[in-house]
């Protein structure tokens, strides 16, 4: 059966910070991704991730990024994609990986999905979007079994990874199916009803509306998916949940004003919305 999710989540997920924690409490997330034509798509996902409260963020791009990043978000690292050493020493000491968002699909781009993939540990968790779902998907790797994998296909990039074609992914047992073949611990597959799929059963999301098909929306939810596992020290599943409902529940808000919900501006409006859903607020 498929449950629904519903505003239950914020509040079991988004806690009150203790007095005295630190940044380092709050998970250190790498964001990979963005090359010479989708800077945009990282910029957005190292926005959604600085602004849903991870502690540190880093950036890995293409050097072409470097300064309009910082121009929209300063609170983050950044380091050349093309400097190997650095950044796998990056991935050694992050505690979240998002890999993908804006990456295209050149050669080198192909090369580095595959090092990634290798590089990861127990230690992290891997969130998966993007060009990188597609890249595994047409070089037939794997995710790595010991690290604990998050995908975030949207259905095309689903029907290039799982091949169940587009018509047929309705079918909730034969995506499950195909999630474990593939070493998917929670598989987000996004659509108008996203549904989100882990060993804890499936759940699906009523809210959200059209006023979200804008190029970015989803590098923007990898961006709070990737902030919230850094952070929620809680069940990663619900952990997962809460960030998707939160996503689509501050897009719903804002469009009640707004033809179209900017991408970049549900992003800024995150910490607006955990301050307002937070339990133990006084
Ligand atoms: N500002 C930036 O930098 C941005 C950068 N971005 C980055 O671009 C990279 C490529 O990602 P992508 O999703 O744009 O392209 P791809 O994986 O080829 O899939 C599209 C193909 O699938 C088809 N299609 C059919 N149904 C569909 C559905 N429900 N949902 C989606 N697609 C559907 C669709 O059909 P068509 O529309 O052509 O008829 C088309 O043939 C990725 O790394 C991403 O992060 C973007 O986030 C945008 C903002
Ligand atoms: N009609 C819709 N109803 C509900 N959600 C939508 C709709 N259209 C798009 N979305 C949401 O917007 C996001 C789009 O993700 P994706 O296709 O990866 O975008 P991008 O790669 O351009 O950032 C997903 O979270 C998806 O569920
Ligand atoms: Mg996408």
């Amino acid at each position: 059966m498929v449950k629904q999710l519903n505003e239950g989540i914020l509040k079991e997920v988004i806690v009150k910070r203790p007095a005295d924690s630190y940044k380092g409490d709050y998970g250190h997330v790498l964001l990979i991704g963005g090359d010479k034509q989708y800077g945009g798509a990282i910029t957005m996902a190292a926005q959604a991730a600085v602004s849903s409260g991870a502690g540190l963020v880093t950036v890995a791009s293409d050097s072409v990024n470097r300064s309009a990043l910082h121009s929209r978000v300063p609170e983050a690292m950044f380091v050349d994609w093309s400097d190997l050493e650095v950044l796998m020493e990056q991935i050694d000491r992050s505690d979240v990986v998002l890999l993908g968002s804006g990456m295209g699909l050149s050669e080198y781009a192909v090369s580095l999905v595959k090092r990634v993939l290798m590089q990861v540990s127990s230690k992290q968790v891997l969130v998966v979007d993007g060009s990188a779902l597609t890249i595994v998907a047409q070089e037939n790797l794997m995710f790595p079994r010991e690290t604990f994998t998050i995908a975030t296909p949207h259905q095309v990039e689903w029907e290039r990874l799982s091949k169940i074609q587009l018509n047929y992914q309705h079918e909730i047992q034969m995506n499950d199916v195909q999630r474990q073949m593939l070493n998917i611990d929670i598989l987000v597959l996004k659509q108008h009803h996203t549904v989100i799929y882990s060993s804890d059963g499936q759940t699906e999301l009523e809210q959200g509306g059209p006023y979200q098909a804008v190029g970015g929306m989803g590098d923007v939810l990898a961006g709070i998916i990737a902030a919230f596992v850094g952070q929620f020290k809680f069940n990663m599943t619900q952990t997962v949940e809460a960030a998707v409902y939160a996503h689509t529940a501050l897009a719903d808000q804002m469009a009640a004003y707004n033809y179209i919900v900017r991408p970049s501006l549900l992003a800024d409006g995150m910490a607006n919305f955990m301050a307002r859903y937070q339990s133990n607020f006084d």
